[in-house]
This record gives structure tokens, sequence and C-alpha cells, in this order.
């Protein structure tokens, strides 16, 4: 663990970019595995405050960060002889953020995506539009997705995790440099099918979170969560995705983790929107980015491009986006017409 977290003779070097709380506690991991790692940030003063204190007050306060870990604003810096550079910015800004950091990219240095979203407009994974901006093959481009509530992951609570890439190698090297006592990272070449678990789970969670504002009870969570794992499994089987990935982490497991945890923006958003807050009210308390309110519009756009019927992201959709009452769209969702369970 600690100690294989080193290229040749020298630590292994990571770049993180995105000082939220996703990006700061893969960041932990990291340093907790022995890596010298440097967060990037838009804001001098929070990059200050961890370099200064040790914590990051804005998205993780009272946990206390690694020596390990230090900020900068200036991304030429953190890139320096990094072995990794690891994206965690919002899914829909991550074009414009990383044509600004490409040019300072070297030529060996492995990208890794923590996103969780679908880019509106084009419906590219997030891995899609690493390699498309960078100009980077696939086999340069890793996955870290799985039950990582970055809080918990923080405080050091035991978590399994998926690091995939195309390249098997790729994810081995990065699955030593993230292994710890308390993170437990398992490798997958499966990159479509890992971040369509990610991406989709997000939506199912606020499903789910809606679900439970209304108060339809833990039936009807055992339901969505299940009938939504089969849309996703739908929609990754005709993408080209290997079906097992879905009841792994990448899957069920962070299905479970998002459905179930108070600590996920994207059930907690639709929890509000579950007990009658309007969308411009559930908007204004959410401080962080709950992925799913807008990638369900880019997962359904992507599951009518690939012919694949997924009600209940379309029902968020008509939530979320076209004003529905959750009671209507309920109500519209039980009335579909019955069909056998595996089709
Ligand atoms: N938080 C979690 O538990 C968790 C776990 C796994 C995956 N993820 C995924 O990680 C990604 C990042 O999420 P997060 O939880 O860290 O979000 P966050 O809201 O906590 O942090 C987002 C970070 O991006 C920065 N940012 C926002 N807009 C930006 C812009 N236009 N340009 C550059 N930077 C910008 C913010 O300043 C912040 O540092 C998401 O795709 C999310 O789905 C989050
Ligand atoms: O807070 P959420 O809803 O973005 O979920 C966080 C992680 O993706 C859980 O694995």
């Amino acid at each position: 663990m600690t100690d294989s977290a080193h290229h040749a003779d020298r630590p292994v070097k990571a770049a993180v970019f995105g000082t939220g709380s996703w990006g700061t506690a893969f960041g932990t991991v990291l340093a907790d595995a022995g890596c010298e790692v440097t967060l990037w940030g838009r804001r001098p003063e929070l990059a200050e405050a961890v370099n200064t204190t040790r914590t990051n007050p804005d998205y993780l306060p009272g946990i206390e960060l690694p020596a390990g870990l230090r900020a900068t604003t200036d991304p030429a810096e953190a890139l320096d002889g990094a072995d990794f550079a690891v994206l965690a910015v919002p899914s829909q800004t991550l074009r414009g953020n990383l044509a600004a950091w490409a040019p300072l990219l070297s030529a060996d240095t492995v990208l890794v995506s923590l996103m969780k979203g679908v880019e509106l407009g084009t419906t590219k994974r997030m891995s899609q539009v690493i390699e498309e901006v960078a100009g980077v093959p696939a086999e340069r481009v890793a996955v870290v997705t799985g039950p990582n509530l970055a809080r918990e992951i923080a405080q050091r609570l035991p978590a399994a995790a998926v690091v995939a890439c195309r390249d098997g190698e790729v994810a081995r090297r990065l699955q030593s440099a993230c292994h710890t006592q308390y993170f437990r990272p398992y490798t997958n070449t499966d990159v479509v099918g890992c971040e369509l678990g990610g991406a989709v789970k997000n939506v199912i969670g606020l499903a789910v979170g809606i679900a439970d504002g209304m108060g339809l009870g833990d039936n009807a969570k055992g339901s969505l969560i299940t009938r939504g794992l089969a849309e996703t499994t739908r929609l990754g089987l005709a993408m080209g995705a290997d079906p097992l990935t879905f009841s792994g982490l990448a899957g069920l497991g962070d299905l479970v983790a998002t459905c179930s945890s108070p600590l996920s923006r994207n059930h907690t958003f639709g929890l509000n929107l579950g007990k009658g807050m309007t969308l411009e009210q559930t908007i204004a308390v959410t401080k962080q980015t709950a992925e799913g309110v807008k990638s369900c519009e880019s997962v359904l756009d992507l599951a009518r491009r690939h012919g694949v019927d997924m009600p209940i992201t379309e029902t968020v959709v008509g939530i979320v986006h076209d004003g529905k009452p959750p009671a209507v769209a309920l109500k519209e969702l039980m009335s579909r017409s019955a069909k056998p369970e595996r089709r």
C-alpha cells in the first residue's frame, strides 16, 4: 500500500484538478498511499487555507488533510512531473477547463476522471471528452468510480472502488497509487460500463430522493433501485458495456450508497423536490455539484440515440426540467403497460 506508491526510486506524483469535496478527498487517499499530491483550485484563499491549516474549510470542514497534500492555483506547478492528472471538476465545465490545461501535459501523464456525468449536447462520457480535448488515446485515460461519498472517504472510513482503463497495466499502476488501509480499488477494463454506472446512478438517486421526499416508503426505494439498475444495464448493453459491471461497485454498489445516504447531493436534491420545494428553491439550497440534475437530460438523449427505453430517467427529466408535479409523474410511471421483468 503506502510503499507501493513509488515510481522507480521516487514517489508517484499526482496533480488533482478541483479542490471541491471529491478532489480533496481523493487527493487525501493518494497522499495517504504515499503519493506527492498537488491540488489545483481556482480560489487563492482556499489554496492558502489548505496549505496553512491542513483542512478544506469550504468542502470538508473539520477533517485533517495529510502532510503530503498541498494546493496551488497554478496549473503548471500542479502538473510539474505529474504521473497522473486527476480531474474532479463539474462534468459540464470539464471541456473548457481541460482545454486550458492540456498544453501543459507531459507526453506520458495518465489522465484520470473522477467525474460522474455525461456532457450535454454531445452525450459524450467524460473519458471521451478527455481523449478529444487532450488529444490522447483511450489507453492513457482512466476512471475512478464506485460507492465513494467524499466525506466518508476523507474521514478514512472503509470503501471499495473501481479503477477502470482500457489498458489493464495503466489501471494496475493507478490501483497501486491509491490503495490504502481504508480505500480498496479493484481494476476493470470496461470503461464504458463503469462511467455509465456512475452517471446514471445520479439520476436514479434523484428519483429515489423524490420518492423519499414524497414519503413513498422502502418498497418504492427498492423498486426504483432495481428497475433503475435494469434501465442502466439496458443502456450499457446497447453501448457495448459488460452487463456484469452493473452488478459490481460501479453499478449496484454506487447506486445503493447514493440512494441511501444523506451525504448524497443527488439524493438530497430529489428529497427537497419530493417534499414540495420548487426547482428554483432546490437549486438555491444546493451548494455543491449534483450531476444528475444536468446529466438526466444527456442520459435520456443517449438512450434515445440508442433506442433504449429508460422510464425512470424520463420521469426525472419530466420533474426536474419540465416542471411536472411528482405526483403526476408517479401516476404515469405506475400506469405504464405491464411487461415481463427481463425486457
Ligand atoms: N463528492 C462526492 O462524494 C463524489 C464522489 C465521487 C464522484 N464525484 C464526482 O466528482 C465530480 C466533482 O464533484 P465534487 O463532489 O468534488 O463537487 P464539488 O461541488 O464539491 O466541487 C467542485 C469543484 O469544481 C470547482 N468548479 C466549479 N465550477 C468550475 C469551473 N467552471 N471551472 C473550474 N472549476 C470549477 C469548484 O470550485 C470545486 O472546487 C462530480 O462529477 C461528482 O459526480 C463526487
Ligand atoms: O453526492 P452525490 O450524489 O454526487 O454522490 C457522491 C458519490 O458519487 C457517491 O459514490
